[in-house]
């Protein structure tokens, strides 16, 4: 093939590590600090782009963690992307997918970068790369998740008086099923039908527990429930599903395209929670998406608690879906106590308000990014 005319002259790798606001405890692990994977991708026509990773809890969550995908990035993926043409993030995404197997969450930030880069380069915003915004807004749900009832109660009353957010998603699973179903039905009460509160059990029960507790969640009130028992229990979901009224949502079971088929076709969930990560970048989520409203599946917008870049590079694929039912969960940032964005990303009115610039629509803070760097020890 000839020389390209536009190239990749750079793939870097940008490690941070920054605290949260608060311990944010999940059956799976207690984060007390995120680590953020940023990749940022130059090409010879002086365009930049960039693109995010994020784990939960190293290797807690999944199999890969911030640091694999580092080494797997420069030693595996960079040298396949660098001299290559900038302008077609499909067929660069091709190209890695061919060589490598796996590695979902690194490839995501790959191609985040590569799409920021060229929706820069034609000047629209990277939702425009996707079809285009059906809103320009999204509802955000914000995670209780201190561990401390009263704690929690106090946490949601704050923000439902700042207009933040007004759904609820409460981490449960690590205590026995009726302290945890005791723990959310106290939240429930207290805020009344101002909130809509939901349940993410990431996995933590048995199947018998998830009888239960779904029955006595419904009881209480809560609208949704997360990912109750294992990822690989598909059975178990379809059951699950057949016998409660209370709504079942996919996570951890929903590693892009190939298992939404497989859930849709079993019929063994409510509702997909949607992750550009998970799913292996935007395309691939965007896939996910589409199976769902074939398969007249609920779409939820998910997180994996990533800062500014992942964050914003979601809400521009989130917002080209037309069923949205259940909202988003796009708070990652706000969990964090460094701000990486000149201009902050825009919450307000119970919403994440998209930007309307080229690309991303973000302007990343290198000073801070370089200064945050050598704080996290992981500068080079
Ligand atoms: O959903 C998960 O399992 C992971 C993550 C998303 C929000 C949150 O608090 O944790
Ligand atoms: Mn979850």
């Amino acid at each position: 093939m000839s020389q390209p005319l536009i190239q990749i002259d750079s793939v870097d790798v940008i490690l941070l590590d920054l605290p949260t606001i608060r311990p944010h405890q999940l059956s799976v692990t207690t984060m007390r600090r995120q680590k953020l994977v940023l990749v940022r991708i130059r090409a010879s026509d002086g365009m930049t782009g960039w693109g995010e990773a994020t784990t939960i809890g190293g290797l807690a969550y999944g199999e890969e963690s911030p640091e694999s995908m580092r080494v797997n990035i420069e030693t595996y993926m960079a040298p396949l992307l660098l001299g290559a043409d900038a302008t077609s993030p499909n067929a660069r995404m091709w190209e890695l997918r061919s060589h490598l197997q796996g590695n979902r969450f690194a490839l995501c930030a790959i191609e985040t970068a590569l799409f920021d880069a060229q929706a820069r380069r034609l000047g629209v915003p990277l939702s425009d790369l996707f079809g285009g915004r059906v809103r320009d807004s999204l509802p955000v749900a914000w995670t209780l998740a201190s561990g401390d009832t009263a704690r929690d109660i106090a946490e949601a009353e704050r923000m439902l008086e700042q207009k933040r957010h007004r759904i609820f998603k409460l981490k449960i699973g690590a205590r026995d099923v009726r302290a945890d179903v005791a723990h959310v039905a106290a939240i429930k009460r207290a805020l009344g039908d101002q909130a809509s509160v939901r349940v993410d059990v990431n996995q933590a029960w048995s199947e018998t527990d998830a009888m239960l507790g779904m029955g006595m969640l419904e009881q209480a009130g809560v609208d949704l429930v997360e990912q109750p028992i294992a990822a690989g229990n598909d059975e178990g979901m379809r059951r699950l599903r057949a016998m409660n009224r209370i709504p079942l949502m996919a996570d951890e079971a929903l590693h892009g395209p190939a298992d939404a088929f497989r859930l849709a076709e079993h019929r063994a969930t409510d509702v997909f929670a949607i992750k550009i990560t998970q799913s292996g970048g935007l395309r691939g989520a965007q896939q996910v998406a589409a199976i769902g409203e074939a398969a007249h599946v609920g779409l939820y917008g998910g997180t994996m608690l990533e800062g500014a870049v992942g964050t914003i590079a979601s809400a521009h694929l989130f917002a080209t879906f037309p069923g949205l039912a259940w909202g988003t969960e796009l708070f990652g940032p706000l969990l964090l106590t460094e701000e990486i964005l000149r201009t902050p990303l825009d919450y307000r009115d119970f919403a994440l308000h998209l930007p309307t610039g080229p690309g991303l629509g973000i302007e990343i803070d290198e000073e801070k990014l370089a200064c945050l760097q050598r704080q996290s020890g992981n500068g080079r």
